[in-house]
């Protein structure tokens, strides 16, 4: 099993979601930013590298969601996803196509992964109870 980790960074009402590349496995699909976890790592320090690496900015992870697991064609992933502040920095693309601050209402707009589907509709439930 893949252990992904993935950031739903919030500010100002909206959530960081980015697009996956050309050359990335689920090509041109979006995604909550972040990565597979490394051997020896823990969730919170694959995630603060993950999006070091691939957007050039600063999260802290502090709330963990609960995680989903998904069966793709040649390898199954549980992608464990974290309420994320944005610590600061500036976005680069260096491995996404694109990014966007989406408001809540946005979501279900993207054509996601299918592993996010119900973290998506996770988020969406936290949101609405927080009022
Ligand atoms: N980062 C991320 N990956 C996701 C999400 N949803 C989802 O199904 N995945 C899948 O989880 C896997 C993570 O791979 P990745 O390519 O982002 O991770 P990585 O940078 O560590 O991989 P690499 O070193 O093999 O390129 C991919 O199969 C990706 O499609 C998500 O919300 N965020």
């Amino acid at each position: 099993m893949i252990e992904v980790v993935c950031a739903i960074v919030e500010q100002h009402g909206r959530v960081l979601l980015t697009q996956r590349s050309e050359q990335m496995r689920e090509s041109m699909l979006w995604e909550f930013p972040g990565g597979k976890l490394e051997a020896g790592e823990t969730e919170h320090q694959g995630l603060v590298r993950e999006i070091k690496e691939e957007l050039g900015i600063d999260v802290q992870p502090y709330h963990r969601l609960d995680p989903v697991q998904h069966p793709y064609p040649n390898h199954t992933i549980v992608l464990i996803p974290y309420l994320s502040h944005y610590n600061g920095g500036v976005i680069s693309l260096l491995e996404h196509r694109a990014y966007r601050w989406a408001t809540p209402d946005e979501l279900a707009d993207f054509n996601w992964c299918p592993a996010d589907v119900l973290i998506v509709e996770a988020y969406l439930e936290l949101v609405k109870n927080r009022g």
